[in-house]
């Protein structure tokens, strides 16, 4: 049987503690991802869907509870020391790249992440043909740019850039969170099928929270509703192949 490569065990992660607005904001959560799952998340404002991505990437230690990569505790690793096998991608695209770098050097420096010095060609040069290559799939102009500050690139480029920064090194876990949402509809569309080709050619493990039901249920294998620090649905399979938004309207209108 395939083991899980990620595992949230009993998290309980408690906020404003002996209070009266005291809360479990990660309330006894426990999952098992599996190697090549492609997750959509959805969840109401203050479902916990951050704070789930926040205590996956180190950002936040959980009160109680284990995370457990590849079999290894790694509830205490530092954010730094996760970077080694896992990427997030988030919403706001200036916060994946670096503005006065070029694309060329951001993707260099994507390429050092998480790895030896010695492995790393320090050579932008040689590289230049690869990163064009590279850039040139994704049809929006960005290998024209591979000079241009990242900070001239348009909203879109620069988003693409940094999920192709996440994706350099196939990390063992791409958490992306809400990665389109700041891009117009044809802009996002465009990214999200980058996304789903790019996860299912290199059979990448990812989380994708999402706020649109029709990408959480078009996209991926698996899909997870997190409702006040639980996880209220979780479906795969046949069952998340027949999943309709009205459906999933009905889930929410219940649950709420
Ligand atoms: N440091 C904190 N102190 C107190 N409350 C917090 C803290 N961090 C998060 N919360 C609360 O925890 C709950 C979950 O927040 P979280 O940001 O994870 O929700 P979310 O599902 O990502 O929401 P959104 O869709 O709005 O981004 C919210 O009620 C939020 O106010």
């Amino acid at each position: 049987m395939t083991k899980p490569i990620f595992q949230l065990k009993s998290i309980v992660k408690t906020v404003n503690e002996g209070t009266p607005e005291q809360l479990n904001i990660l309330d006894n959560v426990n999952l098992d991802i599996y190697p090549g799952d492609f997750i959509t998340i959805l969840g109401s404002n203050g479902a916990g869907k951050s704070t789930l991505f926040n205590t996956i990437g180190g950002n936040l230690k959980p009160d109680s509870g284990q995370v457990i990569y590849n079999g290894k505790d790694i509830t205490r690793m530092s954010v730094v020391r996760r970077t080694e096998f896992l990427s997030r991608v988030f919403q706001d695209p200036k916060l994946g790249t670096a503005p006065r770098m070029t694309v060329a050097e951001n993707l260099l420096l994507a390429e050092k992440r998480g790895k030896k010095h010695s492995l790393v060609p320090r050579n932008l040069k040689s590289q230049m043909r690869k990163f064009k290559e590279i850039t040139a799939k994704m049809n929006n102009n960005l290998d024209d740019r591979l000079e241009t500050a990242t900070g001239n690139l348009s909203g879109g480029q620069r988003q693409t850039l940094s999920f192709l920064m996440a994706t350099i090194n196939r990390p063992g876990m791409l958490l992306l969170d809400e990665h389109t949402a700041a891009l117009d509809p044809k802009t996002s569309e465009q990214l999200m099928n980058i996304t789903d080709n790019t996860i299912n050619k290199e059979k990448l493990t990812c989380l994708m929270i999402t706020h649109h039901l029709d990408d959480a249920i078009k996209y991926g294998n698996r899909l997870l509703v997190l409702h006040q620090g639980k996880i209220s649905y979780d479906i795969s399979g046949e069952e998340k192949k027949n999943l309709t938004k009205e459906k999933l309207l009905t889930f929410f209108n219940d649950i709420q």
